[in-house]
């Protein structure tokens, strides 16, 4: 795999060239000289003298785009104007907006979608408060949750700063499953806050999609939710990066021809994404799973301040191993790495078994370079979106919510997500399976639809689907 540019760094150079001294031939060389990747030019204006283009380059990073600057600058006949980054522009004034379903044309639409005949509709559901979904946005309608605690691998960077993560989830759920939701970020850390805030908007909302929220207070947090509304709770973060990790080791241990009992896994990051992810794989019948975080190995010798690290040690690592990822790593057929950057290390992939899985999942930057990686696994994923097999949990959640909303579901629980697990690992044939492709393309329009289908068979099956066969559409 060659090393290739960063593509979240795509810098759009105007320039202003005199025509006299600057073929596009020369402008090119010099960006090529220092290493500029030019992936589009634009003509902006014309004149006799000069030429202004846009001209967009991927860089490898902000330095690598200063030294083009640099480069440009020192060129006679050329001015740099401005240098802007497309990540920015596509996040000016925000990402998502509402848009109303019915045009208001005239005074009588006005007089129904608004006072006074709106009175009618709200006196339905005053009536008979099931009808908020069949009348109301509750029926498609999601709340994106996060206090910014735990925003991707960057920490608690706060409730401003994760808005641009959760107006992304909100993105992908209307485009992945046409499922609306409002990204929503709390100014407070504090769980009892949460829960009460939480509760008090769920009216407006069909399910509760938790976000970023740090390890060991999301657990609790969302218990609280799940036993306190009817509606579905769900932490992406857990369940949804779960649903998705379960899929690629289905797919990746037929690959290598291992069977999941038989796999010894080494989790790295036991927080919010590490426990989800390991209670799935014990659930889908792997025995050898070892937990590690900055303390080491998680084990029965200790006693953690961390309640869900104590039940993690007694319900994982069977030969009770003690020491760090040095040890843990020792013949380990499978790494997950829901930690951060820089993690695992190549000594470490030379010492697991025959064939190594790994999954460095951390975003934005995985436990391991893949190009670093790659002469030493038979199989590598990430969460990222610029290299092969993303393991990413935007191949779970709009699909997951399609499906509960769908059916009504008073919950998302462990039936619903083994299913949407299996249905996004089907998506992938035998005759397409490889090192390369073990998981399908967030872009593959079937994943949505087959997790739903799978999710909406699972919720009736276990009882939790309230939308009966029999729905009045009357509403006098
Ligand atoms: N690919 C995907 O779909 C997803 C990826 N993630 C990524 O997983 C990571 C963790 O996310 P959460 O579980 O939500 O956060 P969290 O804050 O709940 O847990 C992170 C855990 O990793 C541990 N950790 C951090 N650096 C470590 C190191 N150097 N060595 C050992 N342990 C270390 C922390 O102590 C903590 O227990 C983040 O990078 C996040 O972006 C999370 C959810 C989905
Ligand atoms: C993908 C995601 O939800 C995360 O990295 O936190
Ligand atoms: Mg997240």
């Amino acid at each position: 795999m060659a090393l290739q540019h960063n593509v979240g760094l795509s810098l759009i150079f105007r320039l202003e060239l005199e025509n006299s001294s600057t073929t596009f031939g020369k402008l090119a060389s010099i960006i090529g000289e220092a290493g500029g990747d030019i992936i589009a030019v634009d003509v902006i204006r014309v004149s006799k003298e000069t030429v202004i283009r846009d001209v967009n380059i991927n860089v490898f990073d902000r330095e690598h785009g200063q030294k083009i600057v640099n480069a440009l600058d020192a060129a006679p006949g050329i001015k740099v104007i401005n240098v802007s980054d497309r990540t920015f522009l596509m996040h000016i004034g925000g990402k998502v907006e509402v848009t109303p379903k019915i045009k208001v044309k005239n005074r009588d639409d006005l007089s129904r979608v608004y006072t006074p005949h709106v009175a009618r509709v709200c006196q339905a559901i005053h009536e008979d408060p099931s009808k908020a979904f069949q009348l109301t946005i509750k029926r498609n309608t999601v709340a994106v949750v996060s206090d910014g605690t735990a925003v991707l691998g960057l920490g608690d960077i706060g409730p401003y700063a994760a808005m641009p993560v959760m107006e992304g989830k909100a993105m992908l759920f209307k485009q992945f499953a046409g499922v609306d939701s409002f990204p929503i970020c709390l100014d407070t850390k504090d769980p009892d806050e949460i829960v009460r805030i939480v509760k008090a908007i769920a009216p407006a909302f069909g399910g509760i999609n938790l976000e970023d929220i740090s390890s060991p207070r999301c657990f609790e947090i969302e218990e609280r939710l799940k036993e306190e509304l009817d509606i579905p709770v769900f932490h992406d973060d857990q369940h949804g990066t779960a649903v998705v990790l379960l899929a690629g080791l289905i797919n990746a241990a037929k690959v290598v021809g291992k069977r999941l009992k038989d796999l010894k896994v080494v989790v790295v990051g036991i927080g919010a994404a590490g426990v989800a992810c390991s209670k799935m794989v014990l659930a889908a019948g792997v025995k050898n799973i070892i937990g590690v975080d900055r303390v080491g190995i998680l084990n029965r010798n200790q006693d953690y301040d961390n309640n869900m690290w104590d039940w993690y040690a007694k319900n994982t690592n069977p030969l009770n191993l003690t020491g760090t990822l040095d040890d843990a790593i020792q013949g380990a057929d499978v790494f997950i790495g829901l930690s951060g950057p820089g993690v695992l290390k190549v000594e470490h992939l030379k010492s697991m078994a025959k064939d190594p899985i790994v999954f460095a999942m951390a975003n934005p930057n995985p436990e391991i370079d893949p190009e670093e990686a790659e002469p030493y696994v038979r199989v590598m994923a990430t969460g990222r979106s610029d290299y092969p097999n993303q393991i990413n949990n935007v191949l779970c959640f709009p699909g997951i919510f399609k499906g509960a909303l769908e059916c009504r579901a008073s919950t998302i629980n462990e039936e619903m997500k083994l299913a949407a697990a299996r249905a996004i690992a089907s998506v992938v044939t035998d005759e397409e399976l490889s090192e390369h492709y073990i998981i399908p393309s967030v872009f593959n329009k079937r994943v949505a639809e087959v997790v739903s289908k799978a999710v909406i068979e699972a919720a009736y099956d276990t009882g939790v689907a309230r939308r009966g066969d029999v729905t009045s559409n009357n509403n006098f």
